[in-house]
């Protein structure tokens, strides 16, 4: 294709918004322009390489069985109703009205839509089990949209739903999944790791998210030394074992005042104390009720294994009013020492248990408690796992020591099992004429946030250094002087001959500078640049260079097809 012909309108600067590289990559190398904040048009180059993505998704969930189809991104609230989902959400689900004035919602995802078209469509066990898939545009408005196509409010995800009669049949389909998964994510090239990860409000349990590792992603993830553990930190198991207790008398409680002192940190400089001994008393809000949750002063509660603890739809901190109401003290300073747990229940982590000689909030404004004894001066109605893990920490899996490293979520399998199916009716008669929820699983790719990970994974200061598998073009061709009419045929014809060869060719025809010519094919990323100078004329000479590495070749013209062709299969 020429350059001169195709909408590429590259930029050598970017408004401040964009933070990440990929953000600011997609703008500078035009491939994408901002409609509205998180609404993004893909200009022709974003779109060559959303092609090559999905392409590969569909052959990949294809060989694995699935079959395509495509569904409506207006849905009738009715179905969100049936599933009790409608109130769920709040303003992240885009709600309009139809001209009869019916309520509908734009799909943030297609549970709903799939179930009620399989319930209407299959109900014997000979049709089942079932895997179908769409690729299509979502919407989720977002309250931050951020990070360009990382986390838009419209964006396109393949969304697959699989149906069986057991159990097993799941566990085959779902690992048919996770293996298509790892099979997309190679080939698209990025680096990647698949997590355990919290199933979230979706529910069902056994739930993967695949992370695109890099530093700018949101998700933490714990992973073992010896690399056979990962899981999202909302998830990572923390291995607790009882210490053993020490044996000198813990002193009576002493209530210190502490002026002012409401942060871990000051407590520890004030009372000159680790923060390992100091018990941090949170007061959460948990659907209806208050909880207080204890943590060792040095860890941090996890608020979704909280959640999970009590199976709630709602977690987050109690206000101050809420607070100063249900113990008559602010923040700073409640504890668990003296309260009533007909009141307020106390929920504690593990690792609670063991501080000894512990200092906590008096529940009196400017007052903590020193020599504090779980046990003897306060008890809970429950410990459990509620923190996040550390680095350092002992893998669960026996795999060594806990490290983390950030990722951008591009993958999700979960295990539905019947929550949807039996909301909706979606049953089967089985072989005994017996009527059975079916068993769902359910699988997304954020395709167009695939994209941006693997700019984000390519890329160097110069632009995009795009894998071989998803870019725009393979070959970008480039006159030196676009004027000496022998560089131009000399062009058109290694385009065309390359072209013949099935290897596509952007062909630099614009009447620019070499500078801005050679800038712009850095920025835009092909893997290779063909050079074309007066050489190619006169000595039937041309070089190619890899924007990967930089490395150069000076290339006879009459082996120039067979040297690409070879040079592609090397350069990721
Ligand atoms: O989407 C899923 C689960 C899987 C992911 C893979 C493909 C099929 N769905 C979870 N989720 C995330 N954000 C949402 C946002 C809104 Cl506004 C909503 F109404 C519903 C959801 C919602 O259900
Ligand atoms: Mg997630």
């Amino acid at each position: 294709l020429k350059q001169s012909q195709i909408l590429i309108p590259t930029l050598r600067e970017v408004p401040a918004d964009a933070e990440i590289a990929s953000h600011k990559l997609l703008l500078r190398a035009g491939m994408a322009r901002q409609l509205a904040s998180g609404i993004y048009t893909y200009l022709p180059l974003a779109l060559r390489t959303l092609h090559k993505i999905q392409a590969i998704v569909r052959e990949e969930m294809n060989r694995a069985g699935a079959q395509e189809l495509l569904m409506p991104a207006m849905q009738p609230a009715e179905l969100w109703h049936q599933t009790g989902r409608w109130d769920v959400y709040g303003p992240e689900l885009v709600r309009l009205k139809d001209r009869h004035d019916r309520p509908f919602a734009l799909g943030p995802t297609h549970e709903e839509v799939i179930t009620s078209l399989v319930r209407d469509e299959i109900n014997s066990y000979k049709k089942l089990p079932i895997n179908l898939y769409q690729i299509q545009t979502k919407f989720r408005d977002e309250v931050r949209p951020r990070f360009g196509l990382i986390r838009s409010r419209e964006f396109i995800m393949k969304d697959a739903y699989s149906f069986d009669t057991t159990q097993e049949g799941l566990d085959k389909n779902f690992q048919a999944m996770y293996d298509a998964y790892t099979s997309i994510f190679t080939r698209v090239g990025l680096h990647f790791r698949a997590v355990e990860a919290d199933a979230g409000a979706i529910g069902g349990k056994g739930t993967y998210e695949f992370m695109a590792l890099c530093d700018i992603g949101e998700d933490t993830i714990a992973y073992s030394e010896n690399g056979d553990y990962a899981a999202n930190l909302e998830k990572a198991e923390v291995v607790y074992k009882p210490a053993e207790k020490p044996q000198s008398e813990v002193p009576s409680l002493e209530k210190v005042h502490t002026p002012a002192v409401k942060t871990i940190e000051q407590l520890t400089q004030a009372l000159q104390i680790e923060a390992s001994r100091i018990i941090k008393s949170l007061v959460y809000r948990i659907d209806e009720k208050l909880v207080m949750v204890l943590v060792r002063g040095d860890h941090e509660i996890n608020e979704v294994k909280l959640k999970n603890l009590f199976d709630a739809a709602f977690v987050g901190l109690a206000s101050e009013q809420e607070i100063l109401a249900a113990i008559g003290t602010p923040v700073g300073f409640v504890g668990p020492v003296g309260i009533d747990q007909e009141k307020l229940e106390i929920v504690a982590d593990n690792f609670v248990q063991d501080v000894y000689d512990g200092v906590a909030g008096a529940n009196e404004t400017d007052y903590h408690l020193l020599h504090v004894q779980p046990g003897r001066d306060f008890t809970v109605s429950r410990f459990a796992d509620l923190r996040n893990i550390m680095e350092g920490d002992e893998c669960p899996r026996g795999g060594g020591v806990i490290k983390f490293a950030r990722g951008v979520e591009v993958g999700h399998v979960f295990k539905l099992g019947t929550k949807y199916s039996t909301a909706m009716g979606a049953t089967f008669l089985d072989e005994n004429g017996r009527s059975q929820p079916m068993i769902m699983g359910c699988y997304g790719i954020g395709v167009s946030r695939t994209l941006a990970a693997v700019i984000e994974q390519n890329n160097d200061e110069n632009g995009i250094i795009w894998p071989v598998s998803v870019a725009p073009f393979h070959v970008h061709v480039i006159p030196v002087n676009a004027k000496v009419e022998a560089q131009r045929e000399a062009s058109e014809q290694i385009t065309a001959a390359l072209q013949a060869a099935q290897i596509e060719v952007l062909y630099d025809d614009r009447p620019e500078r070499a500078g801005v010519k050679f800038k712009d094919a850095d920025l835009i990323g092909l893997p290779l640049r063909i050079t074309v100078s007066d050489k190619a004329a006169e000595e039937g000479l041309v070089e190619v260079r890899v924007r990967r590495t930089g490395e150069t070749h000076e290339v006879k013209l009459e082996e120039l097809v067979s040297f690409v062709h070879a040079l592609l299969g090397r350069v990721d």
